[in-house]
């Protein structure tokens, strides 16, 4: 028996159960994956201040996020491809979270549909929409995320044009997901996710085919999402989207704090501080590295959440003592469901939550709430000097 003691743990098991096309697709950054490594680094680079003597009993790491109480300030953040990690993956990670007590979000870019997710949960779950050409195809999304009781949209503005990642590239990923011979008999070394495979029908994007003109069109990840998302998305058609949709509303990849000034004033419940995991813009700062500039310009006015890196409940701490109100995980707990399936993400979780819940009573803290910057030693440096 292997002992997960972290989430890297986790992450070697992904890569051993998983096929090859389907975990570098997880572990990809775009181009020279910079800002991919920066994002785990920056948080490295950020140390904790330990306190002793101080009382540390009945400790919370609960709050809430956009009102709703959540065990910790953690969310599943929209994975596309989440059903390709392990079969009916959306379904799992989703009776994960709820059990849990954390919010999940759902890719617009899910294998399992919003109405499959529904069915299999009691509690509503979060939509993350990816704006498309096919005006037709976004209303009628809007329109069924309702339907199905979602209680916030996350609007994802920073993926309108995708950042080549090499390795799909090189593995031939499409859109919707084929497999060419070589990804086949790299998948004979799988059984258990081949039988899984096997076992279910939910293999395509669930949301997407039937619906978006031009899905069947077996085409390159890149060239299929150009050809399909509206590179024309500007604050007008986030302000029509948000009266289509008329309830909570969420702007993920905000990375610039006038950018976050806007989004605040535009009245979004919530930003979420991001680079998509390293995976658009290679070149940006990592969000751990930009957070400071947007506490300072929209504190108060909007909750700032911030994802990109998060490995650890230190990492969750970190982010909550430099001035996010909560956190957001992809790769954390997707590596639990590569690994194994719903069981590895409620791992996932529970890692992530005793972590934050000891190094929060390490550092003399007894409540994520009260956690600030003098929890934290960070080097003078840090922000960067750019101009
Ligand atoms: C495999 C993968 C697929 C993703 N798909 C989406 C998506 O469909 N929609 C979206 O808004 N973000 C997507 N993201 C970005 C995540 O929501 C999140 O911003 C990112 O994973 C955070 O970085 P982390 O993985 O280091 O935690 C994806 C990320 C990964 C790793
Ligand atoms: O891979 C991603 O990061 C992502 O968000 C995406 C983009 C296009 C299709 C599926 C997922």
């Amino acid at each position: 028996m292997t002992v997960i003691a972290c989430i890297d743990d986790l992450k070697r098991l992904h890569r051993k159960r998983a096929p090859k096309m389907f975990y570098d697709y997880a572990e990809s950054g775009s181009y020279t994956e910079q800002t991919f490594r920066d994002n785990t680094t920056d948080f490295q680079k950020i140390r904790l201040r330990q306190k002793v003597a101080v009382d540390m009993s009945n400790r919370s790491v609960a709050g809430t996020m956009i009102g709703q109480p959540v065990a910790m300030p953690v969310a599943l953040a929209p994975v596309g491809m989440t059903g390709m990690q392990s079969a009916d993956g959306e379904i799992k990670a989703a009776r994960a979270a709820e059990a849990f007590g954390v919010p999940f979000t759902l890719s617009t870019m899910s294998i399992c549909s919003i109405e499959d997710v529904a069915a299999h949960t009691s509690k509503p779950f979060w939509f993350q929409l990816y704006v498309m050409r096919d005006e037709e195809f976004v209303d009628n999304i809007i329109a069924r995320a309702k339907a199905a009781g979602c209680s916030a949209l996350v609007l994802t503005l920073d993926l309108q044009i995708l950042g080549q990642r090499h390795k799909d590239l090189k593995n031939g990923l499409t859109a919707p997901p084929r497999l060419t011979l070589p990804n086949i008999v790299n998948m004979t070394t799988k059984p258990a996710w081949c039988m899984g495979m096997l076992g279910t029908r939910r293999r395509s994007f669930g949301n997407i085919v039937g619906h978006a003109k031009g899905v069947g069109d077996l085409s390159s990840l890149t060239s299929w999402t150009n050809e399909q998302f509206d590179p024309q998305l500007d604050w007008g058609k986030i302000a029509r989207l948000r009266e289509k949709w008329g309830g909570k509303m969420i702007l993920k990849g905000i990375l610039d704090a006038d950018d976050a000034r806007r989004a605040a004033d535009f009245g979004a419940d919530a930003i979420i501080v991001s680079n998509h995991g390293g995976r658009q813009l290679d070149g940006a700062l990592s969000s751990i590295r930009i957070l400071p500039s947007i506490v300072a310009a929209v504190k108060g006015q909007t909750e700032i959440w911030l994802d990109s890196g998060i490995r650890s409940g230190q990492d969750i701490l970190k982010a909550l003592a430099m001035g996010a109100d909560a956190t957001m995980i992809g790769r954390s707990y997707i590596y639990g469901l590569g690994a194994m399936g719903q069981a590895g993400v409620t791992m996932a979780l529970e890692i992530l939550k005793k972590e934050l819940d000891i190094t929060m009573a390490l550092c003399g803290e007894r409540d994520v709430a009260a956690l600030g910057r003098h929890n934290l030693l960070v080097p003078k440096d840090f922000e960067g000097d750019w101009v």
